[in-house]
């Protein structure tokens, strides 16, 4: 049920992770796990190479009351518009928050969980969410998305975090 959530510098990470050819039922339990993982950490998001598979698969919930689950195979944005700025987190990354700024609007094309392709509009949290989870796939980290020295600064502070928690241990 809860899986163990990859840290940066892992290097699954940074993998291209490989499309999902159909829904069956280990997609189905991965699917329920991830959903676990990502309401547990907490989380509004979640994307498989976070939990150390390599595949195009996606959860997010983005809702107050954690009821609006959704998952995505092989997700796409085919249309992209608009100008948003949010301090973005990751699960991969905890305790570093950065501004990135990124389309408000988009649409996204991919499989539900009952093995139908839909093409969804999102905006604002939503359409920054789904926009970060499929980075993940593509290998990218919204750090990616800062200017050369503030990625640098956010990248020693969660080194810092880290060796600290080392020491806590
Ligand atoms: O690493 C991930 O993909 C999860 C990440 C998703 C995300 C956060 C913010 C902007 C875009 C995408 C997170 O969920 S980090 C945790 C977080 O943002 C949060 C946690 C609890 C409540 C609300 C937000
Ligand atoms: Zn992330």
């Amino acid at each position: 049920e809860k899986l163990d959530i990859v840290l940066y510098p892992d290097s699954g990470l940074r993998e291209v992770c490989k499309p999902i050819a159909e829904m069956n039922d280990r997609i189905d339990r991965l699917i329920d796990d991830m959903f676990y993982t990502m309401y547990d950490a907490p989380g509004i998001g979640l994307a498989a190479p976070q939990i150390a598979v390599q595949e195009r698969l996606i959860v997010v919930d983005v809702s107050e009351k954690k009821n609006e689950p959704l998952a995505l195979l092989n997700p796409e944005i085919i249309r992209s518009a608009g100008k948003i700025t949010w301090e973005e987190g990751c699960l991969s990354l905890p305790g570093i928050y950065a501004n990135v700024n990124r389309p408000s609007d988009i649409i996204v094309r991919g499989m539900n969980r009952d093995g139908k392709m839909i093409e969804l509009e999102a905006n604002d949290l939503l359409a920054v969410c789904i926009q970060h989870e499929i980075d993940h796939l593509n290998g990218k980290l919204f750090v990616d998305h800062l200017s050369g020295l503030k990625r640098m600064r956010a990248l020693q502070k969660f080194k810092k975090l880290q060796e600290e928690g080392d020491l806590d241990e």
